[in-house]
């Protein structure tokens, strides 16, 4: 699969985001930076081995028109403006879906020209990427701020195969059904040819609404892990429904760990916290799903009962700075540095605290030196569609040395049953699991963390994306389960 030489592609990703973000310099100039998040993470390596075409925001409002070659794919930047950004990214997107797939962990606002801008904005999706699809292409698109495009894009090019791949999870019923425009997102969706989700759980909620709500027939088999999947039919059109659980490119971050730069890194890193006896690390978006303020409470009260030793014990959250414009972030960045603050109030010393927090991304590497010289990985989501965080970590522990404190409560506990795992919302529950990390006996940990590295090393990112894209094309066995 390649981009022609016609400038169009007979691969293409479409994604709300570029895999990377335009950034304009002061004086003017432009230039690119890692787009954030775990998307990204995953579709990049897929796209530029099929040197393919993406389709996105380039995150910033005025760039030149047309496709631009370069990261081994076509990059195809569909602009947005200001208010369009506001009310279908802010908004809809995060505003209205993101909350509402996520357990309602803060309220979802519902507006009607959010709405409006959302529909607008999937049509400018649909058009451009009808522009470079070659004639059958094979058309991939990415996630919640574009349901309304695959079917768009059908009645724009029905010669062109659609899969649709949700990385949030997808809620239940109940939830649901709060939304406004719940059947206009359904029947969206369902101008794929093929919807994948994480998990099992997901792909049963979407086919109950199908049938339900929008009245669509559909297959009564319940779907398994992996390749198993249910049918809704759309007129005369079968659409497959199933779980394609996200992974990572183990092998690569596994080697890139075992550098002797990255190893000199993670022992460098450990000097400068002090050469504490034990390192507790956390690595997210700063988003409220991460539950960095639970693992942050947990903390302290085990400093406060005695349970860690501020001299033996540190604590380090590097938070990449996310959807800062929306209020319910500002609300919880300001929550979580109040926290940091009173906790090294309460336990640091002068050139001593015992959390350090960075808000800013980390390049890649030092990102891989943190993960090796963690001895503790804190994981604490109060939803999370996957979380690659999870895996990174357990793909970097060459020496099975470490331990993973996970919440029950992501896509990735379903596969790393090996990890501390707990309930977020029990804030005993996540003490004791930090505890029960940082005491292990040395060779339970061991044992863990090499049957969560077969898993995490067998299935990468490469297998998810052929399980779908075989799936997609019709060359895998399609008897539902
Ligand atoms: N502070 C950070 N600096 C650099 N990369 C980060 C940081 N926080 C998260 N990441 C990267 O972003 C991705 C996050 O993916 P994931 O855990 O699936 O959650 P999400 O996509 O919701 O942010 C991972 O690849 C992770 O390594
Ligand atoms: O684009 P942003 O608004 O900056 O957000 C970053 C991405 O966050 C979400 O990531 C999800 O995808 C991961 C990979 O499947 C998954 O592991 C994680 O659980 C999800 O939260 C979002 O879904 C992406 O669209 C964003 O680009």
């Amino acid at each position: 699969m390649a981009a022609t030489a016609f400038g169009t592609s007979d691969f293409i990703v479409v994604a709300n985001r570029l895999p990377v973000d335009v950034v304009k310099a002061p004086d003017g100039s432009l230039t690119w930076k890692e787009a954030p998040g775990g998307l990204v993470t995953a579709l990049k390596p897929i796209l530029s081995a099929r040197n393919g075409a993406w389709v996105g925001w380039p995150g910033a409002p005025d760039v030149g028109d047309g496709p631009i070659e370069g990261q081994d794919m076509l990059l195809v930047p569909v602009k947005l403006s200001a208010q369009e950004v506001q009310e279908h990214y802010e908004g809809f997107s995060n505003g209205s879906l993101w909350p509402l797939y996520h357990d309602v962990i803060v309220k979802p606002e519902y507006h009607r020209e959010w709405w409006n801008t959302y529909v607008e904005v999937n049509r400018r999706f649909a058009e451009e990427t009808a522009k470079v699809a070659a004639e059958g292409a094979t058309v991939w698109v990415q996630d919640y701020q574009l349901q309304l495009v695959p079917k768009m894009l059908r009645m724009l090019r029905p010669d062109v195969k659609i899969g649709f791949f949700l990385h949030i999870p997808f809620p239940p019923v109940e939830l649901f059904m709060q939304m406004p425009w719940r059947r206009e997102i359904i029947e969206g969706i369902l101008g794929a040819d093929l919807v994948g989700f994480h998990l099992p759980g997901g792909a049963q909620n979407f086919l109950y609404l199908a049938s339900k709500l929008a009245g669509y027939a559909t297959s009564k088999n319940s779907i398994g892990v992996r390749s198993k999947f249910g049918i809704v039919t759309v007129g005369f059109r079968s659409v497959r429904v199933g779980a394609f659980p996200i992974s990572i490119d183990s092998a690569d971050l596994s080697a890139t760990a075992k550098l002797p730069e990255t190893k000199q890194r993670a022992r460098a890193l450990r000097k400068e916290l002090g050469t504490p006896e034990k390192i507790l690390l956390g690595v997210d978006r700063l988003d409220y799903t991460k539950g960095i303020d639970v693992r942050l409470r947990a903390i302290g009260e085990l400093y406060a009962e005695g349970r860690l030793d501020p001299e033996r014990h540190v604590f380090v959250q590097l938070a990449t700075p996310s959807r800062e414009r929306v209020e319910s972030y500002k609300v919880m960045r300001d929550d979580i540095e109040r926290q940091v603050g009173r906790i090294n109030g309460d336990f640091g010393r002068v050139g001593r605290p015992v959390v350090s927090y960075v808000h800013r991304p980390v390049p890649r590497r030092e990102l891989l030196a943190f993960f090796a010289a963690a001895d503790v990985m804190l994981v604490t989501p109060l939803r999370d569609g996957m979380n690659l965080v999870a895996k990174e970590y357990i793909a970097c522990r060459n020496d099975s040395s470490g331990a993973l404190v996970l919440s029950e409560f992501t896509g990735a506990a379903a596969e790393l049953r090996q990890a501390y795992l707990c309930n977020p919302h029990d804030l005993e529950g996540v003490k004791n699991a930090i505890d029960e990390a940082v005491h292990q006996d040395a060779e339970d940990g061991k044992r863990r963390i090499r049957s969560m590295r077969r898993q995490v090393l067998q299935y990468d990112v490469d297998r998810w994306a052929r399980s779908f894209l075989q799936t997609l094309a019709g060359t895998v066995d399609e008897t539902p389960a």
